[in-house]
């Protein structure tokens, strides 16, 4: 398991672009059969990869849950959001078996011992894409297709950020302690998400690019409003954004995103908004 320490505003000015991206940047998720896995102390989320190809996989594939987590098994204290960005698939949860086409997601409640993923093809598999934060109490696993999320369209083609935000994991659609999770898809000839941008002290932030062409990337942008630097990504990276942190990105062409927030709240739009003018 990747462990990241938190990281204050004050030291992030003197950071060079290796220091960012050691700090922030998750570059790899997927690797055949694997479980990737990076925990950050901002908020105790932790991302996750996993792509099964030729066997079925797992969570706690190669990770040892006591010695990160002191507890017997990986959502015994944790919930977890997954997001399928690749072939169709399978999850088992305690038992039930869920299908899993593109873009699926399944909320999995803390308490659930056993998850393993599968591949329907191994030529095309499935690639989960997923966070878990602490959790305090059991809510409901719960399946949710796209048609399911809540939509949020925003932004305007002038302003080269046209774009829906589908809000899969969130009050309205399903209970969790703290996990808010959703998918932002920005249209053709739209690159600017979260623009204007924002921070909220309440909460930390993983965004996690896909839909990129191998030969393109996305600019992240982080920092305070006024110490901004850019962290570039590349096609299913995810990059860390703690709570002082702006962030917000452009691309060399339109993506799509998953982001997920665990802290104090769960209101979405407890934004602090950040004036466009005053970005240094
Ligand atoms: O494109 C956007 O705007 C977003 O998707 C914003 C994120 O959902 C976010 O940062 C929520 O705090
Ligand atoms: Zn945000």
């Amino acid at each position: 398991m990747d462990i990241r320490y938190s990281t204050g505003p004050e030291d992030f000015k003197k950071y060079t672009t290796k220091d960012v991206r050691r700090e922030f940047l998750i570059e790899t998720l997927f690797k055949p059969d694997e479980v990737i896995a990076t925990y950050s102390h901002v908020d105790r989320m932790v991302a996750v990869g996993c792509m099964p190809v030729s066997e079925a996989v797992p969570l706690d594939k190669g990770i040892d849950c006591w010695k990160n987590f002191g507890t017997h098994y990986f959502l015994e204290r944790r919930e977890i959001g997954i997001f399928n960005v690749g072939g169709d698939g399978t999850i088992v949860a305690d038992g039930t078996t869920y299908k899993m086409g593109p873009k699926d997601c399944l909320y999995v409640t803390m308490g659930t011992k056993e998850v393993v993923f599968a591949s329907a093809d191994p030529a095309h598999p499935a690639k989960y894409y997923m966070v878990s934060a602490p959790a305090h109490k059991p809510c409901q696993t719960k399946f949710i297709s796209i048609q399911d999320a809540n939509k949020r369209p925003c932004g305007t083609a002038e302003l080269s950020n046209d774009r829906v935000i589908n809000q899969f994991i969130h009050p309205d659609v399903v209970e969790t302690c703290q996990l808010c999770m959703g998918m932002t898809a920005l249209k053709p000839g739209s690159v600017w998400n979260s623009m204007p941008p924002h921070t909220h002290e309440r909460r930390m932030e993983i965004y996690f690019y896909f839909e990129v062409p191998e030969d393109q990337a996305v600019f992240h942008i982080m920092g305070q409003e006024t110490e901004t630097r850019h962290i570039a990504l590349h096609n299913e990276q995810a990059v860390i954004s703690p709570s002082w942190s702006m962030h917000c990105g452009c691309g060399t062409h339109n993506y799509t995103f998953i982001w997920a927030m665990g802290g104090e709240n769960k209101e979405f739009d407890d934004m602090d908004n950040i004036e466009i003018q005053n970005i240094k």
